[in-house]
């Protein structure tokens, strides 16, 4: 089951630490994780020095931190909190009678007639939006629909409204507009432990240019700010950054911080061996994700449409595989890397090529040594698939992001399949399993093992810039709760 319990990260490396067997979880123990990118600023170098510490992870260091339990050879030595506020921290008390702006992703897939096609982001928004009306807040919920030119009927957030409800268990109303007089009537007749869902916030330009004014006027609706829009917090917009300015406190939804959990703190301290399983097209979007990972984990399994760049890059012969001219020297310089990382690099052995790209295409497995003329590699081998379950077998954590072949066609989905089934059959026996969004999830999701994965996120962007090691705005801009006891 995808736990909501909050995994382990570590934000801490022991002074002692230098080889990654050093950066094991036995040497340091984190009790949660959150973000502080204020870090080193935040006068507590003096106590962590004091608990035998003397580095913090450079990608934690933006991102993560939180309650900080640090357990080193000693014992338990003391407890390191810095954390962005969480909204599960706002207790009755605070929340009582108050009116909140909750920031969601519910940008959720619809078919022609406008029914929800795939439900995952509305049920993720549902742990907060329940804590925040079960202890008599106001929710005002706001999110955007897709990437409309102004007001597009066809984006509306109507279609979300009876899911909502039906999760929530309350009737949620709907506002035809995200700002203006209408808008403040309905918050104003909102009562305790009520949702009011306001239309999309993309119909007006401003958001997405994060206008100040139109942040404003989003936060002159609410006393307290909750971003749990996780699948656009790397987007600095009015509604996920701009209205931070003006609302305080601006705190963390549940789901924001799980993601953060989990593909910052969990890939940051994982449980050894750690798996990092990369595919997709293309080697170029990748590069920040391979070079990011290669620093943290023990074994990287490359796979799809990028494998070819590597093989080219080798001397390897690879028919007409997609294949990134560009990108020979970055393939070598990547090998290199992993070698002197220690980092074990395994590329496919065998590859399943066709003749053409389609669906019915004539294919046959071939050494990846003997890719023939005219062919394309679209799917991972069957050799390759027991190398790398073997890998895998080995391992404690796994992350995975991009399929192993053309996946959309059945005839090619094989390897990614595989790898969906493994990950499935791992995380039943303890291992940490972590899905980074985009069409790793598909996958996931088609072969029906979703459910039993430790995490999957609900971010593609998202996740893989956080992944690549970078800040997300909207998680920057909440109010950190930095407390030291040491
Ligand atoms: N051997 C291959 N040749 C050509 N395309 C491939 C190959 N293997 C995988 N792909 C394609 O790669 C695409 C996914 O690549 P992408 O880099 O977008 O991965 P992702 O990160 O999982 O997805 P997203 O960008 O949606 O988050 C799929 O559409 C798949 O068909
Ligand atoms: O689906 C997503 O990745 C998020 O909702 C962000 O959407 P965007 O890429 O249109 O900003």
């Amino acid at each position: 089951m995808a736990s909501t319990a909050s995994p382990t990260s570590l934000s801490l490396i022991p002074s002692s630490s230098s080889s990654s067997t050093s950066r094991s979880r036995s040497s340091v123990q984190v009790a949660a994780a959150m973000s502080s990118p204020r870090l080193h600023s935040a006068g507590l170098r003096a106590p962590l020095r004091r608990l035998g510490f003397s580095a913090v992870d450079p990608l934690l260091s933006l991102h993560v931190a939180a309650k900080v339990r640090a357990v080193n050879g000693k014992g338990v030595r003391g407890v390191v909190s810095m954390a962005k506020k969480s909204v599960g921290d706002l207790t009755a008390a605070d929340l009582k009678g108050k009116k909140v702006f909750v920031r969601a992703d519910l940008n959720v897939p619809l078919d022609g007639n406008q029914n929800i096609t795939d439900d995952t982001r509305v049920r993720a928004a549902v742990p907060t939006i329940k804590h925040l009306i079960g202890n008599g807040a106001k929710v005002i919920l706001s999110s955007h629909l897709g990437r409309p030119k102004g007001v597009t009927p066809k984006y509306s957030l109507k279609p979300l409204v009876p899911r909502l409800s039906e999760l929530l268990g309350v009737t949620v109303v709907k506002a035809e507009d995200c700002i203006g007089p209408e808008v403040e009537k309905q918050v104003a007749a909102l009562p305790e432990g009520g949702v009011l869902l306001l239309e999309n916030v993309r119909f007006y330009k401003e958001e997405e240019k994060n206008d100040p004014e139109f942040a404003k006027k989003l936060a002159s609706l609410a006393d307290l700010y909750v971003n749990d829009a996780f699948g656009t917090a790397h987007r600095a917009h009015a509604s996920t950054e701009g209205v931070t300015k003006f609302l305080k406190p601006s705190v963390a939804g549940f789901l924001l911080q799980k993601e953060l959990d989990y593909l910052v703190g969990a890939v940051s301290n994982p449980k050894r061996p750690f798996a990092a399983i990369v595919g997709g097209s293309k080697v170029s979007s990748k590069i920040g994700v391979i070079e990011s990972l290669l620093e943290k984990c023990d074994i990287l399994l490359l796979g799809g449409g990028m494998i070819f760049t590597f093989y080219k890059a080798q001397g390897l012969s690879v028919g007409s595989s997609l294949v990134e001219e560009d990108k020979l020297d970055l393939a070598t310089s990547l090998l290199e890397k992993a070698k002197s990382k220690g980092v074990s690099l395994l590329l496919p052995s065998d590859v399943v090529v066709a003749d053409k790209f389609a669906p019915d295409a004539n294919s046959k497995i071939v050494p990846a040594s003997a890719i023939p003329d005219g062919w394309m590699g679209l799917d991972i081998g069957p050799d390759s698939i027991k190398t790398f379950n073997e890998a895998l077998d080995t391992t404690k954590t796994i992350i995975w992001n991009g399929p192993m072949g053309v996946f959309e066609f059945d005839k090619f989905a094989v390897g990614t399949e595989a790898v969906a089934k493994k990950l499935a059959d791992l995380s039943g026996k303890g291992v940490t399993t972590i899905i980074g969004g985009g069409d790793s999830v598909a996958a996931v999701e088609k072969v029906g093992v979703a459910s039993v994965m430790s995490h999957i996120s609900t971010g593609g962007g998202a996740s893989l810039e956080l992944l690549e090691g970078k800040e997300l705005p909207g998680v920057l801009a909440l109010d950190e709760a930095v407390a030291v006891a040491v």
